[in-house]
């Protein structure tokens, strides 16, 4: 099979789909790898790397989507990549649907097959391929958030771990998945006082076992949630329903009853955001005001640190991509029941049923389409 990496270019999206290890490993499996001139620049490789690794490299992204049966991405694709996009051609990076209709009609339209890396699963419960991007963001999002918080950025002028005398910060984090486990690390560990809300107590029992009380639990009601919002110097946004469009679970009028510049990091902006007032917005100009209060909503956060992110991204993308080329995304899927739930999109046809409730449109169901 030719596999194709163009270069990213979402805006500071610095990362990139394939690793000159993924490469080799692909090429050693028989495949054609072919690479556009400086995708891994941002990510710290270069052209002659991808060559020592056994890829082509070509000079335009026109010249991959044209000649690759599978391309390997990280960002959704833009809207000129979508035009290149091909009936029979085979799409694998994040898509992230829901609250993106435009996108959507693109793929829809392009007759191409895509898998969405967010809803791979795995045995456990667990997004395998959201994951390490999570951990990432998770990690990033107090960093950011402290950014924020200070005076000559437009926020309350409070220091995470406060000082002897002044007490810390309050954190409060809605979702403790994977993203608001690795910020309540990260926020603890700056010496804040942390809180994470989530609705499934199983998960709120690990979490208290697991950290030994280095961070507070609370129950997600809506009660629970407006008090603690109230008290919050900085909250993080880390919902997650897989697929599916985010629940707005702070309001506009929630906005007037916060501390004057706290900072809302709405980590969960790539499914439409998990706060009313999120929009998303890009690493060149990352936070703005609403009513008093900051907004960070960044929906590409692990571009920042793009040689980690893409070198974590890519060790979770390799089996699977792998799989994709040796057997053919058919048969792959149907082999495996994980993969077939990443499938979004077949030859002009929805395959996944969040994304379809979330834009009313009919959906086919993905096993139908791999018999
Ligand atoms: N902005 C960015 O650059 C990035 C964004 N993300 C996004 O971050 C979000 C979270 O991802 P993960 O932590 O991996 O998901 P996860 O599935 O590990 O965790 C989500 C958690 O949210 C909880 N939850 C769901 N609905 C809730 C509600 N109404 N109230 C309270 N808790 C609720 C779930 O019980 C779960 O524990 C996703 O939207 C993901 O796409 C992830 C990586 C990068
Ligand atoms: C998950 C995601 O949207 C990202 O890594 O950019
Ligand atoms: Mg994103």
């Amino acid at each position: 099979m030719k596999i194709g990496c163009p270069k990213e270019i979402k805006p500071q999206e610095f990362r990139v789909g394939l690793t000159p290890n993924a490469a080799r490993e692909a090429v050693s499996h028989g495949h054609e790898v072919i690479v556009e001139t400086g995708a891994g620049a941002g990510s710290g490789f270069t052209d002659a790397d991808y060559v020592a690794a056994g890829a082509h490299i070509l000079d335009t992204a026109d010249e991959i989507f044209a000649i690759c049966d599978m391309i390997v991405k990280v960002k959704e694709p833009q809207a000129v990549e979508r035009k290149m996009l091909r009936e029979g051609q085979l799409l694998f990076t994040y898509l992230h649907l829901a609250p993106d209709p435009e996108q959507t009609k693109d793929l829809l339209a392009s007759g191409c097959t895509a898998i969405a890396y967010e809803t791979v699963t795995d045995d456990r419960g667990g997004l395998p391929l959201l994951a390490p991007m999570s951990e990432v963001a998770g990690k990033l999002a107090p960093q950011v958030g402290a950014w924020t918080l200070q005076k000559a950025n437009g926020g309350r002028g409070v220091l995470l771990g406060g000082v002897p005398g002044v007490g810390p910060a309050k954190v409060v984090i809605i979702g403790g998945g994977v993203v608001g486990t690795h910020a309540a690390r990260i926020a603890s560990g700056m010496g804040a006082d942390v809180t994470v809300l989530d609705m499934n107590l199983g998960r709120l029992r690990y979490l208290d076992d697991a950290f030994r009380g280095e961070f507070n639990t609370s129950y997600a009601s809506k009660g629970n949630t407006a008090e603690l919002v109230q008290t919050a110097d900085m909250v993080v946004g880390a919902v997650l329903i897989p697929g599916a469009a985010a629940p707005k679970l702070v309001s506009r009028e929630q906005l007037s009853t916060m501390k004057p510049g706290a900072a809302l990091v709405d980590v969960a902006i790539d499914q439409g955001g998990c706060f009313e007032t999120s929009k998303p917005t890009t690493h060149a100009d990352p936070i703005y005001e609403v009513d008093g209060i900051m907004h960070y909503c960044v929906a590409n956060m692990p571009g920042a640190v793009a040689r980690t992110s893409t070198i974590a991204l890519g060790n979770a993308t390799m089996p699977f991509m792998l799989a994709l080329a040796d057997k053919g995304w058919k048969q792959a899927c149907a082999d495996d029941p994980n993969l077939l739930n990443g499938l979004n999109v077949h030859a002009g046809q929805l395959t996944y049923y969040a994304v379809g409730k979330a834009l009313g449109i009919d959906v086919v169901s993905p096993q139908l389409v791999v018999k």
